[in-house]
C-alpha cells in the first residue's frame, strides 16, 4: 500500500517494527523480509519511530495482523494524531475477545478517534498491489463522508476504491474468508476437483451471510468485493498464505511427494502456518458462532482439524455426509441461506 501511495506522487513515512527492514528499505528500496522482490518507491522512507512516522501524516494507515493490533494501541495511540482518518487494512478476528479489527480500535482508542475510523477490504494481494496491477477494494466507515476521503486519497486508474457503509460487514468476511480458503485449499490439495472447491465457496458465502447478518451486518456486502471478491480471490490462489496451508496440510495428509524439495516445502509450509490469519481466525470464528447461534460447518471443520487435531479427510468427508435439504429457506417472505 505504501507503494501505491507513493505510486501518486504521496510521500510516505512508512513504520517498521523490524530495525533490519527500516534499513534495507531506506537503503536498498526493497521489503526483502516481507515482501522480496518489489522495488519500494523513493518516495518511502521507513522508521522505527511511531511518532517519526505519524507526525505531520494527512492519512494514517494500520496494516498489522489482528493478534497484535490491542498491544500496538496500547503502546502507541498517544503518538497517534486523531485528527486525520485512521484506516484499517488487517482481516481477522481477535482470539480472546471475538473483537474485529474496529471493534478493538473503537474499544482501545478515546472518543475522539471515532469519527475518523475506517476499514479497506476486498481482493487485494499485497505483491500485486506492489507492482501496481489493477485492483479494487471497498473502503467502508460510519460516516461515508470519511470513506469518501479515503477514496479520493487512494484511487488510481489501477486502483479502484468503493465506499461502504457496513463496517462490520466488510471485516467479518476479510476474517471469515481466511478460513474458508483454509478449507479450499485442502480441498485441492486432496485432488477433491473445482467441483468441491466451487461448493466450498458457495456454501461458504452461505455461511458468511448468516454470521454477518446475525451480527448486524448487511447481506448485500456479501455480493461486494469484501464478500465474494476476496472469498473467490483467497480460494482459488497459491498466492493466498491461508489457501496454501490448507492446501499444504492436506498433501502432508496424503503423502503425495512435493514438487518442490522437501525442505522448501516445509519452510514455505511454517512461514505460512505463522501468518495465515485463519489458523487464529478459525478459533475465534468457531467460539463466535457458538456464542450467536449460528451454524457453520465449513469453518467448524477448520477449527476442527487446526485445533482439535481432527483428521483431514475426515472432516471433508463430514461435509459431504450432512442431512440433505433444502439450498434455500424461506424467511420473512424473502429466499435466504439455509442453515445447513
Ligand atoms: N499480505 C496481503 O496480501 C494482505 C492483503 C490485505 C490485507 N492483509 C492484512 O494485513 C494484515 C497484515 O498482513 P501482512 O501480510 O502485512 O503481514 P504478515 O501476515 O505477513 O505478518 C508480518 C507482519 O507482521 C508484523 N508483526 C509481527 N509481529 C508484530 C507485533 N508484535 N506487533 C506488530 N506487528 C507485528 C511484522 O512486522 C510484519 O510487518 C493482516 O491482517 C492481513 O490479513 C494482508
Ligand atoms: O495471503 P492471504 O491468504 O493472507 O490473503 C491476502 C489478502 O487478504 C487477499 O485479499
Amino acid at each position: 500500500m505504501a507503494n501505491h501511495v507513493a505510486s501518486k506522487g504521496i510521500f510516505v513515512n512508512l513504520w517498521a517494527r523490524e530495525e533490519e527492514v527500516v534499513q534495507i528499505i531506506n537503503s536498498k528500496h526493497e521489503n526483502t523480509t516481507f515482501l522480496a522482490g518489489i522495488p519500494l518507491s523513493e518516495k518511502i522512507v521507513a522508521t522505527a519511530s511511531v511518532a517519526e512516522a505519524v507526525s505531520e501524516a494527512e492519512l494514517l494507515f494500520l496494516i498489522i495482523p489482528t493478534p497484535f493490533i490491542a498491544k500496538w494501541l496500547e503502546e502507541n495511540q498517544t503518538m497517534l494524531p486523531w485528527q486525520v482518518p485512521l484506516v484499517c487494512f488487517s482481516k481477522g478476528i481477535e482470539q480472546q475477545s471475538l473483537r474485529t479489527p474496529y471493534e478493538i480500535l473503537v474499544d482501545e482508542l478515546p472518543g475522539k478517534y471515532h469519527a475518523k475510523l475506517a476499514v479497506v477490504s476486498g481482493p487485494s494481494f499485497a505483491k500485486e498491489i506492489g507492482v501496481g496491477l489493477p485492483t479494487s477494494v471497498t473502503c467502508a466507515a460510519q460516516d461515508i463522508e470519511v470513506a469518501k476521503q479515503i477514496q479520493l486519497a487512494l484511487a488510481t486508474r489501477n486502483f479502484r476504491v468503493y465506499t461502504a457503509s457496513d463496517v462490520i460487514g466488510a471485516e467479518l468476511c476479510g476474517a471469515l474468508k481466511n478460513v474458508l480458503a483454509i478449507a479450499c485449499g485442502a480441498s485441492d490439495g486432496f485432488g477433491f476437483g473445482a467441483n468441491a472447491r466451487a461448493a466450498l465457496i458457495t456454501r461458504g458465502l452461505a455461511e458468511m451471510t448468516r454470521l454477518v447478518v446475525k451480527k448486524g451486518g448487511k447481506a448485500s456486502t456479501i455480493t461486494g468485493l469484501a464478500g465474494v471478491g476476496d472469498l473467490v480471490l483467497t480460494c482459488s490462489s497459491s498466492l493466498s498464505r491461508n489457501y496454501s496451508v490448507g492446501q499444504a496440510m492436506a498433501m502432508a495428509a496424503r503423502s503425495q511427494p512435493q514438487q518442490k524439495s522437501k525442505e522448501d516445502s516445509s519452510n514455505n509450509f511454517n512461514r505460512d502456518l505463522a501468518v495465515a490469519e485463519g489458523v487464529k481466525t478459525s478459533l475465534a470464528v468457531h467460539l463466535l458462532a457458538e456464542r450467536l447461534g449460528v451454524e457453520m460447518p465449513i469453518c467448524e471443520s477448520v477449527y476442527e482439524v487446526i485445533h482439535k487435531g481432527i483428521d483431514i479427510k475426515t472432516a471433508l468427508r463430514k461435509l459431504q455426509d450432512r442431512p440433505l435439504r433444502a439450498e434455500h429457506d424461506e424467511y420473512q417472505g424473502t429466499w435466504v441461506w439455509s442453515a445447513l
